[in-house]
């Protein structure tokens, strides 16, 4: 049931899209491989042999053989950057990459610092050198030269100081950037690229947010399309994807005003529902699942008529201090015992 146990960035990357017949394989010839090789056992190691045992990467298998020839083994850091331009996904390379940016401007402003403190430094001693000097001086030539010195001095120490204000500028300004960046990015890993309404990571982020102030109101109810394979198989998997989104539409329509939806997984949805208890929240399960039943639903590229769709919703809230995982096993529970009971209906507890 789902994959809501635990945010699974293993999940995204290629090396785990085999079935599990094939992959058992593939460790079991990347295991002996590296004991072979002594390679230490990290996660970035097995990432990186069991792709190479895979044989699907030539380009990472030739940098692996170049790096066996001339380390005589794999150093750490040419398995995690192996493991970050061939494993890693897009979104998290993305991440790299502000990292490095980071970086930049973190030595830049270093580097501005060392200069600033120098200028400043050479200054107060420019200053202190003109006192001295003025207790002594007596000729008009002298003052005159001091003047002179400590305007070179102010000027100096000015432009220094100018400098310095664009770099924080720019930084600033870059910063503000990255941040926006970094939002979006968050925001494109928690979507669902099907109905655009967040996916299971960002339920599970929006669940984990909302239990800790919750009281005994925070209800969650999980929606799912009965006989979803079905639909794919009598209709076609475009006609069963095309139903998802109107199933998400209708949705979001009937969803009330504070509360959050999101797509987890095939035909399933997640509702959740603040200060909303129990019965409330079981009449808008059961409109919901009224007002699907009595959909027309036709799908428009082949203008046919879908077959009654329905769906089944296990509804539960929030008990004292249950955690986020409990609440989301007895919503699974009550949703498993509507379909056992025939589909088409909600369950909750007494
Ligand atoms: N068309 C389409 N099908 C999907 C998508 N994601 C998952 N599925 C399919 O949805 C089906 C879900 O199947 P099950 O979880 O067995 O559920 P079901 O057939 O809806 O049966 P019940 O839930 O028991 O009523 C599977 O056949 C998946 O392949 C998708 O994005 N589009």
């Amino acid at each position: 049931m789902g994959r809501l146990s635990g945010i699974n960035v293993a999940a995204e990357v290629p090396m785990f899209q085999h079935n599990t017949k094939q992959a058992k394989q593939l460790m079991r010839s990347a295991i002996p491989l590296m004991v072979k090789l002594d390679i230490p056992p990290t996660p970035y190691n097995y990432g990186i042999w069991y792709e190479y045992a895979s044989n699907k990467n030539p380009k990472l298998n030739q940098l692996v053989d170049r790096a066996l020839r001339r380390f005589g083994g794999l150093p750490a850091f040419v398995s995690k950057e192996l493991f970050n331009e061939f494993l890693l996904p897009e979104e998290f390379q993305h991440a790299h990459h502000q990292s490095g940016r980071l970086k930049d401007i973190t030595n830049t402003l270093e580097t501005e610092t060392i200069t600033i403190s120098g200028e400043v430094e050479r200054f107060n001693s420019t200053l202190r050198n003109s006192k001295m000097a003025l207790v002594t001086a007596s000729e008009n030539a002298q003052i005159e030269q001091l003047t002179t010195t400590l305007e070179q001095g102010v000027l100096r120490a000015n432009q220094a100081i100018k400098l310095f204000g664009q770099s924080l500028k720019s930084a600033q300004d870059e910063l503000a950037a990255l941040k926006n960046e970094l939002s979006d990015v968050k925001k494109n890993v928690e979507l669902d690229p099907i109905t655009l309404l967040s996916n299971d990571k960002g339920f599970e982020r929006m669940l984990f947010s909302l239990v800790p102030y919750a009281e005994d109101d925070l209800t969650l109810l999980l929606i799912d399309i009965d006989d979803l394979s079905g639909v794919n198989q009598e209709y076609g998997t475009k006609a069963g994807t095309s139903l998802i989104r109107y199933i998400s539409k209708l949705l979001l329509r009937l969803l009330p005003e504070r509360g959050f939806l999101a797509r987890l997984e095939g035909g399933r949805f997640a509702m959740l529902l603040n200060e909303t208890e129990l019965s409330v929240a079981s009449q808008l399960a059961e409109s919901v699942r009224n007002e699907i039943s009595i959909q027309k639903i036709r799908y428009k590229n082949t203008k046919v008529l879908l077959r009654q769709v329905t769906v089944s919703v296990g509804v539960a809230t929030l008990f004292g201090d249950e955690s986020p995982k409990e609440l989301v096993e007895r919503a699974q529970h009550y949703l498993l015992y509507a379909k056992r009971s025939g589909k088409n209906r909600i369950a909750h507890h007494e």
